[in-house]
């Protein structure tokens, strides 16, 4: 996890493209302006990666919705994916069995991007452990394995929580997201969308859709960051050394809440 500004970022699910078609759709969606990630379930494995990677440029986030994420990793590495995202439900395993921190390794160590996705009834806190080392964190918000599904808005919380907690990290989602849900989406802290049939669906605008998703995001980023100038920001600091001189006992009581507030405001950012 780094701590640069977030931004907005719109990763087309070729989950819902045409599976006879997938360098064209891929590459369509990059000219629409996706930073183009893309959701490869099982049906499209690291064999079709391999012949994909020839005919486009775009970043291949792979998600592996998968038991045993650990085998497949170099495949994918020498398919030419540029990112893997698997469960903490195949990597937790009960018992005490857990292999999330050798998979986190093995991903980064052979140098590509690393995402945790956690299922709609798994509890965010589940990943808590393994944040710093990792990217970014995909919250499901439909059971994965279909297109098509509705948005789950009962996972907003986890979102916010996650949000809360961690400031500066990128959080993705996953499920449902179009022009109706992606409020939802921006409002609870998520700056990454994930979007399938809303951006595949005949007639529609891909390049249009994602415009608003982004600027939703942005639309929301003032609850988070609170419109604070680097100047306003600057004064406060100010204003503060200068009670504190005079008066430490009421600076510290009638301050210290906006300072930790403005400190972590700019993690927020997403331009
Ligand atoms: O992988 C999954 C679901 O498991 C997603 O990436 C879907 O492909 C998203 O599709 P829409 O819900 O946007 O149609």
């Amino acid at each position: 996890m780094t701590n640069k500004e977030l931004q907005p970022i719109i990763c087309p699910s070729l989950l819902s493209g045409d599976f006879a078609f997938l360098a064209r759709d891929a590459n369509y969606m990059l000219e629409q302006g996706a930073e183009c990630h893309f959701v490869p379930n099982l049906t499209i494995g690291a064999p079709v990666i391999k012949s994909l990677r020839k005919h486009t440029k775009g970043h291949l986030d792979c998600h592996l919705m998968v038991t045993n994420p650990e085998s497949m990793i170099d495949d994918f590495k020498n398919a030419g994916a540029d990112g893997i995202t698997f469960h903490i439900e195949a990597t937790e395993r009960g018992d005490g069995r857990s292999i999330t921190k050798e998979v986190i390794h093995k991903i980064k160590s052979s140098g590509m991007m690393c995402g945790i996705s956690v299922k709609p009834n798994t509890p965010i806190e589940s990943i808590f452990d393994f944040v710093e080392s990792i990217d970014f964190v995909l919250i499901m918000t439909v059971e994965p394995g279909f297109g098509g599904q509705s948005f789950m808005t009962h996972m907003m919380p986890k979102v916010e929580t996650l949000r809360k907690k961690y400031p500066h990290l990128p959080i993705q989602v996953d499920g449902g997201l179009d022009p109706n849900t992606i409020d939802a989406a921006a409002k609870a802290g998520a700056n990454i969308i994930v979007a399938g049939s809303s951006l595949f669906k005949p007639g529609q605008n891909p390049k249009d859709t994602m415009q608003l998703f982004r600027d939703t995001i942005n639309k929301h980023k003032p609850n988070c960051i609170c419109k604070i100038s680097d100047y306003y920001y600057f004064r406060k600091v100010i204003y503060i050394l200068v009670v504190w001189t005079f008066n430490k006992a009421s600076v510290m009581y009638t301050n210290t809440d906006t300072i930790i507030i403005l400190i972590q405001s700019p993690g927020i950012t997403t331009q």
